[in-house]
This record gives structure tokens, C-alpha cells and sequence, in this order.
């Protein structure tokens, strides 16, 4: 079988990207979607998105991780409108679904607005807190974000009894000035550090934002720049939160694969 696909990046998060509006990808053979993500025997990416038409919608977007596991993804989805733009899918609005959900974004300027769902609420887990930003994350602050064990910590605590079975993924954050946070990332379902994570430098935007009274603050990843705006309400929820960063297309391909 051959399959046509692209590859994009969203602050180095990236993504196999595949145009599956004839819905003929095998979406339930995760062996396929592994192979596809790995970064020796396939193309190679932290995750895989099917573009699919749906009722009442520009697009559905369908993520799964390099391990075949699903959860929502904020870079893979800013990657979805990009490449729904490209495929002229979308002018430079839409309103698509996700697994957590419908999601508007803009494109603005080339970067990508992509509209978070609603946060609930923000959990102290021990000394680090927990936010669910359409994805499980947990959210430490730590002095030298440079210099801390991202993997062999982030792997605990993605492990750790209390986020079992399904795990979690793993913020470390160390502020660089009174809007800006520094974050890194390990990623649940690709087991290990990315170069920044969508929906991980959400929670970490929130939480430092409600410690400080922001409703704007600037991520940088190691894979680049990133914003988080959003608006607080009185009960401790969050809502109109904006995740907003570049997403751009890296190549195009076609591979052969047996299934
Ligand atoms: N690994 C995450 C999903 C992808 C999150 C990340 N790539 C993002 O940009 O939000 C999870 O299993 O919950």
C-alpha cells in the first residue's frame, strides 16, 4: 500500500500528516501508525494525524502518538489547520474537532491561534500541581530547567502509581522573567523528551499565569516560541484560551508499507 503524506513541525513537535478525507487509512492498525513514527525503520515523528471530513465541521483531526496511543495534541492540532489551509480545506478560520472536542483557530500572520478547550480547574499534586488541558499534564517548577533529568524524572512520574494506568505527561518549568517561562517536556505515548509540547506548555501557561496574575505568557521550548493567552473566571476556571506558535510544513512523501 502506498501512502501519500506530509510532514510538519510545530516548535519541533512533529507530525506525519495525512489527507484521509477518503477515510480509507487503517486507523485501527496501530502496528502501521508505530511503524510510520519511527524514526529508524519509518518516516519518523512524534505523532501521526489523519485529516478526516465530518458532519458540521471543516475537518476532524485524529492524533495518535508514536506509540498508537490518542490523546489531543495542541502542536499536532495548530499542524491540522495549517495543512487543512494548505490542502484549501480552510481559508484562515475554522472550526474542527478533536477528541476532547471543537476547537476555532486563525492563521494570523503565518502563526497559528488555536483555540484551547476549557480548563476547570488547576490540582496541587504534592509540591507540583496537575492540569488537564485536553491532555493529562503534570506541571513541576524546578530551578534550572537546563539542567534537570527531564527523561529519567519525567518517566517516573508518567509511571508514578497515582497517574496509573493511562499515565501522564511531564512539565518542568523554571520563569525567565515576569511573563516568560521556560519548559520542557516529557511526552507520554513517545516516552520521551520533545522539543516542546502543545497542550504541556498550556498547563504550565495557566499555572504560572494564575500565580501571577497573567493572562498572557510566553513559553520558550527547546523547538522554539510559543504564546498562551486566556481569561480567568471567579470559580478558579479558565476559558478563551489561546495557544498560539508557528506551524510549517517540512516535506512531502510517499512510502510503501505492507498491512
Ligand atoms: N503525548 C500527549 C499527546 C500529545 C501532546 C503534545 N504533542 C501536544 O502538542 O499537546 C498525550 O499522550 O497526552
Amino acid at each position: 500500500m502506498e501512502i501519500s503524506f506530509y510532514k510538519y513541525q510545530g516548535t519541533g513537535n512533529d507530525f506525519v500528516m495525512i489527507d484521509d478525507r477518503s477515510a480509507t487509512f487503517p486507523e485501527k492498525n496501530l502496528p502501521l501508525v508505530q511503524k510510520l513514527c519511527d524514526r529508524k525503520f519509518g518516516i519518523g515523528a512524534d505523532g501521526l494525524i489523519l485529516i478526516r471530513n465530518k458532519e458540521g465541521y471543516d475537518f476532524e483531526m485524529i492524533y495518535f502518538n508514536a506509540d498508537g496511543s490518542q490523546s489531543m495534541c495542541g502542536n499536532g492540532a495548530r499542524c491540522a489547520v495549517a495543512f487543512s489551509r494548505f490542502l484549501g480545506i480552510i481559508d484562515n478560520e475554522t472550526k474542527f474537532l478533536a477528541i476532547d472536542g471543537p476547537h476555532k483557530a486563525k492563521v494570523v500572520d503565518g502563526w497559528v491561534e488555536l483555540g484551547m478547550s476549557p480548563v476547570s480547574s488547576l490540582a496541587n499534586a504534592g509540591q507540583d500541581f496537575f492540569v488537564n488541558t485536553g491532555s493529562p499534564h503534570h506541571v513541576r517548577f524546578v530551578e534550572n530547567v537546563n539542567e534537570y533529568p527531564v527523561v529519567q524524572t519525567g518517566s517516573e512520574i508518567r509511571y508514578a502509581d497515582q497517574y496509573a494506568p493511562k499515565g501522564t505527561n511531564v512539565n518542568f518549568v523554571t520563569p525567565i522573567s515576569q511573563n516568560e517561562i521556560q519548559v520542557r517536556t516529557y511526552e507520554r505515548g513517545v516516552e520521551n523528551e520533545t522539543l516542546s509540547c502543545g497542550t504541556g506548555v498550556t498547563a504550565c501557561a495557566l499555572v504560572y499565569g494564575y500565580q501571577n496574575q497573567l493572562h498572557e505568557v510566553n513559553i520558550s521550548t527547546p523547538g522554539g516560541k510559543l504564546k498562551v493567552r486566556f481569561s480567568e473566571n471567579a470559580d478558579g476556571s479558565f476559558q478563551n484560551i489561546l495557544l498560539i506558535g508557528p506551524a510549517e510544513q517540512v516535506f512531502h512523501g510517499k512510502i510503501n508499507v505492507i498491512i
